[in-house]
């Protein structure tokens, strides 16, 4: 069914982790994969599964698999660590994987029942993920696996960390689904105690494929009591004899050759439903997720209230001054102004110091939020992503809803912040262009930060990355600090800050703010039309990364 020939892996640094191997795995049967702890049994399983890269031939049902894509809806991978979402109820993690994958909605309801009897969780199916017990965790992978009804299952150390009570539980569990439902199992186990599960075993070791056999040959082969010593016997004569062994073995049996010959080929194309329905679908689980998990909604609450009423308090005192100079030029006759002009001649500059500070204020603020919004969205569940990829999701249709759901946020932040602060401090210009100015920054920020987000692998990288973008910001914006002539249009098109700041503050050149503005600064502020501009153009970005990450590969290994 599934088998391997001559595959090699290399890490990035040109160290072999998997030599030439060679396996078939016997279909509608439990195959285990043993080995000492680093052999290269995970290695192996990825590199058959097209989720790591390799050189050498691949097989499924006798057809040659190029891509993992080639498997999808055929063979599924059950990681070592479950990795449903925690927030979720059990019939919901399954419910949403089945929406993703099966089409139709009948369909969907039989198979989330069917399922749920299978694996033993009905009575559980409205637990949340985060307080199933480790055997309830596996045997929910093995449902999310099921959803799609694969005819092969590749388990990574599905009964590790279990008590002996719950590991005989799993494995007879994969029995009665193999006998039952004729699955094919491919399972990494370390407890060799329980091997007597299995009719097909393959030993690993240093990266080579060392043995294939059932139980009891494996013993003669290593001519061993039982299957407890195997690991002591691997030390004892040494990798190279075991290899040197198993290869002459090889050349006078041709079960091998046979089993991968008689193979037929297994499944078709499986139509998984529009990119459109799996973007609905994801966006939806993460509308729920998002409302269920307190501790991100307090904290997103909290910056996006919170914020704001940090921008007051630092304009408090200056208030009455800012809102006599956001009157309009056209309001006042030439003498008054003229009069008010002077009786103001001090405040003005100060005022003016004031209101341009208090509008870089929001921007750095917003830009710290988009950083929040975006940092972790991607990098934190990229493991789930992965093998939802692997699974058939298209990677622009989970893309889509990150951004949706990012920009979302970001928009009500900065239409938050806007209102907020010029209703208090009576900011004069006009409502849509400010309010547009501090969305597009704070969605800015926002795609640039989930950029990284899909470009890293870890979670933290790409917050600390997004968190020294926003440390910048006022820096290099050259709004409160002078930067060298040199440097200011090197740093200016990549700072956000400066062209929320300046798109903000030109949507005021009739007032009298901006004059008083103008008197102590002379040098060039972009108009509100430009500054959007180059917001979106860095949007573009963000948007560019986060397509090109997504599309990346990047299991974690
Ligand atoms: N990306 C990588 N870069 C460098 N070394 C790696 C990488 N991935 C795996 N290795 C190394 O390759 C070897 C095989 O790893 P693998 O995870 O396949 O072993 P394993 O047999 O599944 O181990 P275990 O039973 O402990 O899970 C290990 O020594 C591991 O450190």
């Amino acid at each position: 069914m599934f088998a391997c020939n001559n595959l090699s892996v290399k890490t990035p640094d040109g160290t072999p982790i998997l030599r030439e191997a060679k396996a078939a795995f016997q279909p509608q049967a439990l195959n285990a994969i043993i080995g000492p702890s680093g052999c290269g049994k995970t290695t192996l399983v990825k590199a058959m599964l097209g989720i790591i890269p390799a050189t050498g031939d691949v097989t499924y049902g006798g057809q040659p698999v190029t891509s993992s894509e080639d498997l999808s809806g055929r063979v599924g991978f059950a990681p070592q660590f479950s990795i449903a979402q925690p927030k979720l109820t059990v019939a919901e993690a399954i419910g949403y994987t089945l929406a993703l994958f099966v089409t139709g909605k009948d369909e969907q309801t039989r198979r989330l029942e069917s399922i749920l009897e299978t694996i033993g969780l009905s009575e559980h199916r409205e637990k949340r993920v985060e307080s199933l017990s480790g055997g309830q965790l596996r045997r929910l992978g093995l449902g999310l696996e099921l959803t799609l009804d694969p005819t092969c299952l590749v388990c990574d150390e599905v009964t590790s960390g279990l008590d002996p009570n719950s590991e005989d539980q799993i494995l007879t569990l994969l029995d009665t689904l193999r006998q039952d439902h004729a699955k094919t199992f491919l399972c990494i186990i370390h407890n060799l105690a329980k091997l007597h599960y299995f009719e097909c075993i393959t030993v690993v070791n240093a990266g080579e494929v060392v043995f294939q056999g059932n139980l009891e040959s494996l013993c003669q082969h290593f001519n061993i009591p039982d299957a407890l010593h195997l690991y002591d016997r691997l030390t004892e004569l040494g990798h190279a004899h075991w290899k040197a062994k198993w290869e002459s073995v090889q050349k006078e049996d041709k079960v091998t050759e046979d089993r991968q010959a008689n193979e037929p080929d297994s499944g078709e194309a499986v139509a998984f439903p529009s990119a459109l329905s799996q973007f609905a679908t994801l966006f939806q689980r993460r509308m729920v997720l998002f409302l269920r998990d307190r501790g991100y909604l307090a904290l997103t609450l909290a910056i996006t209230l919170g914020f704001p009423c940090l921008v007051v308090i630092f304009a408090w005192d200056g208030l009455p001054q800012i809102q006599s100079l956001a009157l309009d030029r056209s309001n006042m006759g030439i003498f008054e102004e003229l009069q008010q002009e002077l009786a103001f001649q001090v405040e003005q500059i100060s005022t003016a110091q004031l209101v341009t500070g208090l509008i870089m204020f929001q921007v750095i603020l917003l830009t710290l939020m988009g950083a929040n919004n975006g940092a972790r969205e991607i990098a934190a569940e990229r493991t789930l992503f992965e093998k939802e990829r692997f699974s058939g999701l298209n990677y622009s249709a989970y893309a889509l809803s990150k951004v949706i759901f990012v920009l979302m946020i970001a928009f009500i932040q900065g239409a938050w912040m806007t209102f907020f602060v010029k209703t208090i401090c009576e900011f004069p210009g006009p409502w849509l262009g400010q309010i547009t100015a501090l969305c597009f920054v704070c969605g800015a920020m926002t795609l640039v930060s989930l950029g990284f987000s899909a470009l890293f692998q870890s979670a933290e990288k790409a917050s600390l990355l997004s968190i020294y973008l926003v440390g910048f910001q006022l820096p290099l914006s050259g709004v409160v600090l002078a930067l060298p002539d040199a440097l200011v249009w090197v740093c200016r098109p990549f700072i956000t800050s400066y062209w929320g700041w300046a798109g903000y503050l030109t949507t005021m050149r009739d007032t009298r703010l901006f004059d008083a503005f103008r008197q102590q600064n002379t040098d060039w502020v972009a108009s509100p039309a430009l500054a959007l501009f180059v917001l979106s153009l860095q949007g573009l970005v963000g948007l560019m990364m986060i397509w090109w990450g997504c599309n990346r590969k990047q299991w974690h290994t």
